[in-house]
């Protein structure tokens, strides 16, 4: 039944949690049957479950799935995947992450799966996170820093993707760091302009930096998901999902 879209990003803490909330709150605000899943990740300490990646979608959600569903791997250690999970004794196994997809994929008509860190993270000894963007067969969403280097970033990225035909279906450009000089506002502003002529996909954003995102992420999230590179990205997903004419197909198996 389902559908949705994989976010990945050109490196960890690019935004790519904002920005997947963003577009979950979007989406479920204007009716429609919206899932999340992060399927794995490390850094979380049983403690601050709410304050996770996995609890953050599922707040911008607003769905009654338990944590466990929607993320079947999460590690204490801030590590990549398969580090966190050797320290630990553990294998990430990929047919367990493709099973709990597609009970989500079906139950809801669009899922957002947000990777971790960016595209060539280890996962375990034969397979990366690009390999499961393969099999799970879902357009992807990139998230760029906005940004001296963020060309760059993007490009490499957008590269290892066509490598394994995996479709792509936005890059979302994101201010992680407050431009305040006009040296900076001129390095964000051609970075996005720049990524536009080359990326040969959608370039979304950028996405203004939040100054309050420390201390208000919901307000941050609920302020985004009314932005319109966020509105313009829910359509794009949405329609994907129902299958709209023109939308990205899924990439061949690798
Ligand atoms: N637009 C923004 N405005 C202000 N701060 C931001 C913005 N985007 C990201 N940040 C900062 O970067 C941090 C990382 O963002 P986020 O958690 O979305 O990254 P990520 O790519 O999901 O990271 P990970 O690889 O750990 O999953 C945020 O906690 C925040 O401190
Ligand atoms: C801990 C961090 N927040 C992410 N969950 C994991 C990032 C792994 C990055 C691995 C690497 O590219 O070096
Ligand atoms: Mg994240």
């Amino acid at each position: 039944m389902g559908n949705g879209v994989f976010v990945t990003g050109t490196d960890t803490g690019v935004g790519k949690t904002l920005v997947s909330c963003a577009l979950v709150r979007r989406l479920a605000q204007t009716g429609r049957s919206v899932g999340v899943m992060k399927p794995v990740e490390t850094g979380v300490l049983p403690e601050q479950l709410s304050e996770s990646d996995a609890g953050r979608l599922l707040a911008a959600a607003g769905t009654c799935d338990g944590i466990e569903e929607v993320s079947p791997y999460r590690f204490p250690l801030p590590l990549a995947p398969l580090a966190a999970a050797s320290a630990q004794g553990r294998v990430i196994e990929i047919q367990e992450i493709l099973g709990r997809y597609e009970r989500l994929a079906a139950r809801y008509a669009c899922v957002v799966v947000e990777g971790a860190g960016g595209l060539l993270v280890p996962m375990a000894k034969d397979w990366d996170l690009r390999d499961l963007i393969g099999r799970i067969g879902l357009p992807v969403v990139l998230v760029g820093r906005a940004g001296l280097g963020g060309i760059n970033h993007a490009l490499l990225t957008l590269e290892g993707l066509r490598q394994r035909h995996c479709a792509v279906m936005a890059v979302v450009m994101n201010e992680t760091a407050l431009s305040t000089t006009p040296a900076q506002q001129e390095q964000c502003a051609s970075t996005v302009a720049l990524l536009r002529e080359r990326a040969g996909v959608p370039v979304l954003g950028p996405l203004s930096y939040q100054p309050h995102l420390g201390s208000d992420w919901s307000g941050a999230v609920e302020m985004l998901a009314q932005s319109d590179p966020i509105r313009a990205l829910a359509n794009l997903v949405w329609a994907h999902a129902v299958g709209m004419p023109g939308s990205p197909r899924r990439g061949p198996e690798p």
